[in-house]
């Protein structure tokens, strides 16, 4: 099929080049012209501006935006909006917040434009693996873009899960779930590194467990990578970010009622992986210093 892909980033880029390899008819815009530059000399059609990409597809035409989420997303939609006719169909396949889904869904079914929110899993290994995809939307758009989910998704690694927006909710449940597993691995290491036993082997352990074990897993393999190249993980610090996933996860327990205590406590350790000497311990000690007269570390 025909398909335009905006944002050539990493995961933009890396899908672009799956589609082709599907051997779709990839047309490409992004802001810097070297990265379409590349993917013209990688197969696919460049477009030198928004207006340009938009021409160069027949109608109905299918725009699948690959940009980071909020405000940069949201006026790429609003201009979408402006350039694209009737009929045409806008796939939003960043890791959008699922509450944003339904406005950008109006804006474009006010000109009788679909949209259809996709929620996108695998990194940089979707490139060999494939991207496992969670899809919202109307069925009939949905089967419209089902050569592309097949070129880029490995072998029935897509669904279509629901309605607008349950694309990107159900890739946000997936990320909340990520969080946990990754400190759960992260807290069993750290006391198989402390504990009682000196210098356990711990990629061989990762790599071990990940023979038949109920604990293996794909995080697991990387770990087993990580620590291969680097045992002790000395060569960086454990300071962990997050875009918002996990964040828009625990709202959405809070805002059910739902008990999702380990989800929250991963969401937060990431929190305060950020602080050196945090003020709250501070206040712990301080108060401990006070009621008990315990010594305090300076
Ligand atoms: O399924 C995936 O491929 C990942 O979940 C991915 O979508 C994630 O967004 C980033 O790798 C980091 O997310 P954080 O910055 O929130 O850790």
């Amino acid at each position: 099929m025909q398909i335009a892909m905006v944002g050539l980033g990493r995961m933009g880029m890396n899908m672009a080049r799956r589609l082709l390899k599907g051997g779709h008819d990839v047309v490409v815009w992004n802001r810097s012209a070297d990265k379409v530059r590349q993917m013209q000399d990688e197969g696919a059609r460049g477009a030198e501006s928004l207006e340009a990409l938009c021409d160069m597809l027949k109608a109905p035409r299918v725009v699948w935006c690959m940009l980071p989420a909020g405000d940069v997303t949201k006026s790429m939609i609003e201009e979408l909006s402006t350039i694209l006719a009737p009929g045409d169909l806008v796939v939003e396949g960043g890791n959008s917040y699922w509450r944003d889904d339904a406005a950008n869904a109006a804006l474009l079914a006010a000109k009788d434009i679909g949209y259809v929110d996709a929620g996108v899993s695998g990194g940089i290994w979707g490139l060999e693996i494939g991207y496992c995809t969670m899809v919202g939307g109307e069925a009939e758009h949905i089967m419209r873009i089902a050569p592309a989910l097949n070129a880029l998704a490995p072998e029935q690694g897509w669904k279509h899960v629901g309605p607008v927006g349950s694309g990107h909710f159900v890739k946000m449940v997936h990320n909340g779930i990520e969080y946990a597993l990754m400190e759960a691995y992260g807290e069993g290491f750290e006391l198989m590194k402390s504990g009682p036993f000196e210098n356990l082997d711990l990629q061989g352990i990762a790599a071990l467990w990940n023979r038949g074990s109920v604990v293996r897993s794909w995080l697991l393999e990387l770990l087993d990578s990580a620590l291969a190249k680097d045992p002790d993980l000395a060569g960086l610090k454990g300071y962990v970010e997050d875009s918002g996933e996990g964040r828009w996860t625990v709202l959405e327990t809070v805002h059910h009622g739902v008990a999702a205590p380990v989800l929250a406590q991963a969401l937060y350790r990431r929190f305060a992986s950020r602080q050196d000497n945090a003020f709250s311990n501070r206040v712990l000690a301080a108060l401990r210093n006070e009621f008990g007269g315990h010594a305090v570390k300076k």
